[in-house]
């Protein structure tokens, strides 16, 4: 039994011509400028759905309608359905910015073959800022009321601590994972494929049942240059961005090479460690694997694209990663009357050798070899498409999945790009430093 009570559970996508079409009204709203977590704190209930930078972005509640498919076509069926919806929803947007009128929120597994498949929430209220714009966009199947500040005042069920929390082992034990690591890099010598990503879970254990808005707060304050996001009980805080997709333009923010960093440690040392990062050839080397991958997806959606020829250093309360923002104009002529949906850009971009290796068949294979667990949706694409298809697709990382069985429990998650200079003691020891923002929102 779930320790939440359920949502009234959306109408799964309707699939008679009489269905009830969706209104969707999107009006200006005032928000009290509460810093980060304005849009965070307004969240009503148990099962947020959220995805925000540095205080902006969307938060949403209650659920409207929900898609959900599986397997391979997981991607291409949820669009489908979304057209569907779309194409009978009657909408009012009066702000008509990115993220005003109809929303969904999704989060899509890794593998093909995960049970967890994918998942789109369309909420009943969305609350959205940006810059200086703020929104309420209410989405239903009858004619509501027009919406109004009056949904900043819905009650709100008071957010619980998790209490003590415990950790335990996931599926392998974190003393055998670097025999997993050892594994892959015998392979990666042995010619079977250049890369790999190999990942862990750790169980934590609550003293309550885990509320993923405790978790959001901390996470959007800590960890303001991250995407927080929570979609069906999975919350994280993602510094990658899969794909945005706004007005023809594409961006991915490519993360691939880590280097740790210690908690107090001073900003000499932090770019001390960022220099070396920037020179060490194994973590360059993953890099540009992630970064072929991505620009090689995106190209044949791009009348043109710009690839930095070197990465920077994204520096993290955590970690520090190389980093590379690649960028393109889509091409519309080439999609007669639309552009490719964000959804089937995140689609032919995953999985990126940022969470999955080089060539792809080769490493996932692998993966379903020698993990030794279903990911499930960590490290799949996770974030939220509007009408015109834009929207915004991170890589589900330095996440976890609250059980939707019994929310004492969460599965947290943390992989790494091995490559065949890797060390798999060094290997464990990075994929301890990703767990800790999600322990950090945890109280650990
Ligand atoms: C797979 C993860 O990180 C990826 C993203 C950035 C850096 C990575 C690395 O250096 O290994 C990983 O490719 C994770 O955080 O679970």
């Amino acid at each position: 039994m779930s320790a939440f009570p359920s949502p009234e559970p959306g109408p799964r996508v309707p699939s008679t011509p009489d269905a009830q079409p969706l209104v969707v009204r999107t009006a200006p709203i005032e928000l009290p400028d509460g810093g980060l977590t304005t849009l965070v704190d307004l969240l009503p209930d148990a099962r947020p759905l959220t995805w925000v930078r540095r205080g902006d972005g969307i938060v949403g509640w209650g659920e409207t309608l929900r898609i959900r498919t599986e397997g391979a076509g997981r991607f291409a069926d949820a669009e489908a359905a979304w057209q569907s919806v779309l194409e009978r929803a009657v909408v009012r947007d009066d702000v008509q910015v990115p993220g005003t009128g109809p929303v969904a929120f999704g989060s899509f597994a890794f593998d093909d073959t995960s049970g967890a498949g994918g998942v789109l929430v369309v909420p009943r209220v969305v609350v959205g800022r940006r810059g200086g714009t703020a929104w309420v966009t209410t989405i239903s199947t009858t004619l509501d009321a027009a919406p109004s500040t009056a949904v900043l005042d819905t009650p709100r069920a008071p957010v619980t601590a998790p209490g003590a929390v415990t950790t335990a082992d996931g599926a392998v034990p974190a003393a055998d994972w670097p025999g997993v690591v050892a594994a892959a890099v015998a392979r990666i010598q042995a010619g079977g494929l250049d890369k790999v990503v190999l990942a862990r879970d750790v169980v934590a254990t609550a003293e309550n049942p885990v509320d993923p808005r405790w978790l959001l707060r901390r996470l959007a304050s800590a960890y303001e240059t991250t995407w927080t996001f929570a979609v069906d009980g999975l919350v994280g805080a993602t510094p990658e961005l899969l794909v945005r997709s706004e007005k023809g333009l594409v961006a991915s923010r490519v993360l691939a090479g880590t280097i740790r960093r210690e908690p107090g440690m001073s900003d000499d040392d932090a770019l001390l460690r960022a220099a070396q990062l920037a020179r060490s050839s194994k973590d360059l080397e993953e890099h540009e694997h992630a970064v072929v991958s991505v620009a090689r997806a995106l190209e044949p959606f791009c009348t043109s694209m710009n690839v930095p020829e070197q990465p920077f250093v994204l520096h993290l309360p955590n970690v520090m990663h190389l980093a590379s923002d690649v960028t393109g104009v889509l091409d519309r002529a080439a999609a007669p009357g639309r552009a490719p949906s964000s959804l089937s850009l995140a689609a032919a971009l995953h999985p990126s050798a940022a969470v999955c290796g080089t060539p792809t068949t080769a490493a996932r294979d692998l993966i379903r070899e020698i993990e030794g667990m279903d990911r499930a949706r960590y490290a799949g694409p996770v974030g939220w498409t509007g009408a015109d298809g834009d929207g915004e697709w991170g890589i589900a990382l330095r996440s976890a999945a609250v059980d939707d069985a019994d929310a004492r429990r969460v599965r947290l998650f943390a992989g790494c790009g091995i490559v065949a200079a890797s060390d798999p003691a060094a290997e464990l020891a990075e994929s301890e430093a990703k767990l800790v923002p999600m322990r950090f929102a945890l109280g650990l």
